[in-house]
C-alpha cells in the first residue's frame, strides 16, 4: 500500500459507486456515503446498488453509510455528487474532513447560480483543503465491471496528485496525472452540453457528417472557453476534454446524449427528465457555460443553442436553422 489506505466516496450514484468499486479493487478500505439510507442498505446487504448502478456486483471492502461522519477517518474524499448539489453536500461534509486529506472532485458541471467551477465551490466551502479533479471518458458501468478506462487526475500539488494516481489506479482503471484543474473541469462540464447537441443531431437524423462536424466545432468552443479561463490546450485535447467529448457525443448510453436524442425526436424536456432518476448535468450547465462565455468574450454558438433549447427559449428546429444560417468564417479564428 502506498498511502491513502482508507478512501471515502461522497455520493452513491452510478459514478460514486463505480469509483468505490475501482478503489476497493486496489485492496483499499472504502467508505461510501449514500444520501438514501436504502441505497446504503442495499450495497451492504445485496452488494449491489440497484437504484443507480444495477448489474455490478460490489466488493466486500466497500462499506456504505448514510452518515457523513463515518468519513472522518478517511485519508482522501472523492466527491461525486451532481454539480448543482455539491455545495450543500460539501457544507455538510466540511466538519468531518480529516485535516490535510485531499478532496477529489469527480462531478462534471458548473454551478448555475454562481457560474463557479467545483474547485471554486470547494475553496469557498472548505478553504483549507487540497483540491484534485478526476475527469475523463468513463462510463460508470464500464469502470464497475473492470473494463479498461483512462482518466485525467489533476492536482496542483504534484506530490499529492501523483500519490493519488498510484492509489486509485489499477491495470483497468488508469489515471493520468496533470496539474491543470481548470482544464479538467471545463472539459467535463462543456462536453455534457455538447453531447446534448450531438444527441439532437442523431435524434433529428441529420447524418454522420453533421455529427463529426458537431464534435469538431464543439471542441473548438470547449477549447476557446477553456483557454480564456486559463486552461492548457493540451489538457483540453486530452482524456478529460477531447477524449470525453468523443465518448459522450457518440454513445446513446450517455444521459446527456440520450436526452438530446429524445429532444431531437420531439419529446419535451420535462418529460425526458421526469422519466429518469439519474442526473443529466448538461441541462443545468448549459446556461452557465453561455454566461461564462459572455463573461470571457468567447463565441460558443452550439452551447448557446443547447442553452436556448433546454431553457425553452427556442424550438429544436429553430435552433438548428439558426446555427446553419451563421456567416462563413475562418476555421481557426
Ligand atoms: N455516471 C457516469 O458514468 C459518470 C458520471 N459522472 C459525474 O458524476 C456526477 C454524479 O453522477 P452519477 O453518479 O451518474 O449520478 P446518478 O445519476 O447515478 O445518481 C443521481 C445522484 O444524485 C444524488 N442526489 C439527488 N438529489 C440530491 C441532492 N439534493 N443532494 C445530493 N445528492 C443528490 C443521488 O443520491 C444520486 O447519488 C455527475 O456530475 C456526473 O456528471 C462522471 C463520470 C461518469
Ligand atoms: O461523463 C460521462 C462519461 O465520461 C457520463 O456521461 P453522461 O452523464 O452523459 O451519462
Amino acid at each position: 500500500m502506498n498511502g491513502f489506505d482508507h478512501i471515502g466516496v461522497v455520493g452513491a450514484g452510478a459514478w460514486g459507486t463505480a469509483l468505490a468499486q475501482a478503489a476497493a479493487k486496489t485492496g483499499r478500505r472504502v467508505t461510501l456515503w449514500a444520501r438514501e439510507s436504502e441505497v446504503a442498505e442495499a450495497i451492504n446487504t445485496a452488494r449491489e446498488n440497484t437504484a443507480f448502478l444495477p448489474g455490478a456486483r460490489l466488493d466486500a471492502a466497500i462499506q456504505a453509510t448514510p452518515h457523513l461522519v463515518e468519513l472522518a477517518e478517511c485519508d482522501v474524499a472523492l466527491v461525486v455528487t451532481p454539480a448543482q448539489h455539491t455545495r450543500a453536500v460539501l457544507g455538510d461534509l466540511a466538519p468531518h474532513l480529516r485535516e490535510g486529506a485531499p478532496v477529489v472532485l469527480c462531478s462534471k458541471g458548473i454551478e448555475q447560480a454562481t457560474l463557479k467551477l467545483m474547485t471554486e465551490v470547494l475553496a469557498e466551502v472548505c478553504p483549507r483543503t487540497r483540491a484534485a479533479v478526476l475527469s475523463g471518458p468513463s462510463f460508470a458501468i464500464d469502470v464497475a465491471k473492470g473494463l479498461p478506462t483512462a482518466v485525467t487526475l489533476a492536482c496542483a500539488d504534484e506530490r499529492a496528485g501523483r500519490a493519488l494516481m498510484h492509489a486509485l489506479g489499477s491495470a483497468s482503471f488508469r489515471p493520468y496525472y496533470a496539474d491543470d484543474l481548470i482544464g479538467a473541469e471545463i472539459g467535463g462540464a462543456v462536453k455534457n452540453v455538447l453531447a446534448i447537441a450531438a444527441g439532437v443531431v442523431e435524434g433529428r437524423g441529420l447524418g454522420r457528417s453533421a455529427h463529426a462536424a458537431l464534435i469538431a466545432r464543439g471542441f473548438a468552443e470547449l477549447t476557446r472557453l477553456g483557454v480564456a479561463m486559463g486552461a492548457k490546450r493540451e489538457t483540453l485535447a486530452g482524456l478529460c476534454g477531447l477524449g470525453d467529448l468523443v465518448l459522450t457525443c457518440s454513445s446513446p448510453q450517455s444521459r446527456n446524449m440520450s436526452c438530446g436524442i429524445a429532444l431531437g425526436r420531439g419529446e419535451a424536456l420535462a418529460d425526458i427528465l421526469a422519466a429518469r432518476n439519474s442526473v443529466t448535468e448538461g441541462v443545468a450547465t448549459a446556461p452557465a457555460v453561455v454566461a461564462l462565455a459572455e463573461r470571457h468574450g468567447v463565441e460558443m454558438p452550439i452551447c448557446e443553442s443547447v442553452s436556448r433549447v433546454v431553457s425553452g427559449d427556442a424550438h429544436v428546429d429553430a435552433a438548428i436553422e439558426e446555427l446553419l444560417a451563421r456567416p462563413f468564417r475562418d476555421e481557426h479564428a
